[in-house]
């Protein structure tokens, strides 16, 4: 068999084309997804920002072989989401951590690993070293339920960092956080970016979040869902928590406000 890479080398990570996506319902169509368009490159932090219900969930899901779009398509390392799923491309952070009860928090995140086949001192290595990452050293026997919101969420997202796939999708993850909390872990993922250099495409509501991570900020407005205005960000790579008060900041956080402004339908 010859080696895939150097062929995926060559597509975007992500490039949805002309991608339509209209649910069913008892109430009529929803056109949850209209005519989005969008490239994503290897290494890029891309935030979705938007009202709700403008289809950011549903275009993650899209991506991770959740949904299956209306009309048009999206590739995934150049593949069908199925293909990129199955060659396991992609972890994923949803909005509630979704661990499993029953397992403890190393084992929910061993369970990935398990089932890739990891050995046992290579599952106890990596759990270690994201439950580090996570500042969750200690609470690898406890259940679930034994940690708060927060903590499950951190843990949600070592589980997916266990995982080792080039792309992160990551679903509002830090929407239930305090703010310090959430700044921490926005410094500790951006920090992580730099380091793996992981693809990640990341839904949030906070415009500062939206800014502080990303290299690429898409704001979306709703009825129907689209794509309204996608900033590229000229901060530099390393960013510490008072580039917030420069005026370069300042200045992309307003154009993202002005995007979700012209979009917003107040009602
Ligand atoms: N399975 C489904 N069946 C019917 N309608 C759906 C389904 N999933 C999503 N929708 C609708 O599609 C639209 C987009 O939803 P989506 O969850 O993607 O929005 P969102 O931007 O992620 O919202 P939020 O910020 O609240 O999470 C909404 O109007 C939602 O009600």
């Amino acid at each position: 068999m010859t080696d895939p890479k150097p062929e995926i080398a060559r597509h975007p990570v992500i490039e949805a084309s002309g991608l339509n996506l209209t649910f069913d319902t008892n109430d009529g169509p929803v056109h949850a997804l209209r005519d989005v368009n969008l490239k994503v490159d290897k290494g890029d932090f891309v935030s979705f920002i938007g009202p709700s219900g403008c289809g950011k969930t549903t275009f993650l899901r899209v991506m991770a072989d959740l949904e299956q779009p209306t009309s048009g398509s999206v590739l995934v390392n150049g593949v069908t989401p199925e293909v990129a799923r199955k060659a396991r491309a992609y972890g994923y952070v949803f909005q509630a951590a979704g661990l499993y009860p029953w397992r403890t928090i190393g084992g929910n995140i061993r369970l990935p690993l398990e089932i890739m086949g990891y050995d046992k001192a290579a599952q106890a290595e990596r759990v270690r070293k994201v439950l580090e990452l996570v500042e969750l050293s200690g609470f690898e026997k406890k259940y679930p339920w034994q940690l708060s919101g927060g903590m499950q969420q951190r843990a949600s997202i070592a589980r997916a960092l266990a995982f080792e796939a080039d792309i992160l999708l990551m679903d509002e993850p830090f929407g239930a956080l305090d703010e310090i909390v959430r700044d921490h872990l926005n410094e500790q993922l951006l920090a992580l970016w730099a380091r793996t250099q992981k693809t990640i495409c990341f839904v949030t509501h906070s415009i500062p979040e939206a800014v502080f991570l990303s290299t690429k900020i898409v704001v979306m407005s709703p009825r129907p869902g689209r794509i309204t205005d996608v900033i590229e960000s000229p901060l530099p790579k390393e960013r510490p928590l008072e580039i917030r008060d420069t005026p370069e900041f300042l200045e992309i956080a307003h154009r993202v406000r002005e995007g979700l402004r012209e979009g917003h339908a107040y009602d």
